[in-house]
């Protein structure tokens, strides 16, 4: 499994697909720049006259929640009708889900447009199958695996791959689920660390369509190795994020798979 999940990395960066995310104003500098490191191309699009062509050449669509407005919500249900017309994949990462009815009720109509992925912590995929109304804003106030439940529930709903990310990362398709438990608490300081797992989790889908599932594994286990590693580095928040860009860039397969602790399955 570790081989495979390689593989879809180094396809990432052999491929470089066209990744285009509508995402919020913190982190689309983060973002992009991510994606770049990894090996992808990234754009950002929003305007109604383009945002459906894009997605039409576009390998995978990430729709990211966090900083929401009319126009930019109509942009965003353009998009994912488009890309589920196109039977493209498609992320949603559900920032601050449960956190106001606005962010509610659009998910909502996001939800109808079938995301292959729905990647969020566990307070918004709690918030998102309505089990807990204490989503404080951005940041989770519950562990991962509180949320396992909720994530079936929400997988067998939705027939996404649900992830949910924290100190140990779930990954569920249907009856199955698998945990990673790489990362470091100090990821958690960087705004957009989710994000960025969402927009990664986008690429690992673009070149691995058929199976989302291995996809949304290969790009958590890629976080995950990629933030421990710049933790070793890094003296605080600040440089975490700049060793976080370089070991994405530069990160090998030996150190990859000495490092991926996949744990639990089911
Ligand atoms: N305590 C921790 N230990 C190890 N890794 C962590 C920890 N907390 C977060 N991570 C990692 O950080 C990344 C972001 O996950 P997190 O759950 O913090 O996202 P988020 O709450 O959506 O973040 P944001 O909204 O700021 O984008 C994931 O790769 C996750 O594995
Ligand atoms: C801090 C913040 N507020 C809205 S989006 C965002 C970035 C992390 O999700
Ligand atoms: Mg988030």
């Amino acid at each position: 499994m570790q081989e495979r999940l390689w593989d879809i990395i180094s396809a990432v960066r052999a491929q470089a697909p066209l990744v285009h995310n509508i995402t919020n104003y913190v982190v689309m500098n983060n973002t992009a720049n991510a994606l770049l490191a990894a090996g992808a191309s990234p754009v950002m699009a929003h305007a109604h006259p383009e945002v459906q062509d894009m997605v039409s050449i576009a390998s995978a669509l990430v729709i990211n929640i966090g900083t929401l407005d009319e126009y930019w919500v109509e942009s965003m249900g353009l998009a994912t009708q488009q890309a589920h017309a196109l039977q493209k994949p498609w992320v949603l990462d559900p920032v601050g889900a449960g956190a106001t009815p606005y962010r509610n009720q659009v998910l909502e109509e996001l939800l109808t447009y079938k995301p292959t992925v729905i990647r969020g912590n566990a307070s918004e995929i709690m918030a998102l199958v309505k089990t807990s109304s204490k989503t404080k804003g951005v940041d989770s106030t519950h562990q991962s695996q509180e949320a396992l439940t909720a994530g079936q529930e929400l997988s067998a709903a939705t027939g996404a791959v649900v992830c949910i990310s924290g100190a140990t990362d779930l990954i569920i398709h249907q009856n199955q689920y698998h945990s990673l438990s790489n990362g470091h608490p100090l990821m958690a300081k960087v705004t957009g660390m989710g994000c960025t797992a969402s927009a990664l989790t986008g690429a690992c889908c673009a070149v691995q369509p058929e199976d989302p599932f291995t996809a949304t594994l290969a790009a958590m286990a890629l976080m995950g190795v990629t933030g421990e590693v710049a933790a070793e580095q890094a003296n605080g928040p600040g440089t975490l994020q700049l060793h976080f860009l370089d070991g994405l860039h530069q990160l090998s397969k030996e150190a990859f798979l000495k490092r991926v602790k996949l744990g639990e399955s089911s």
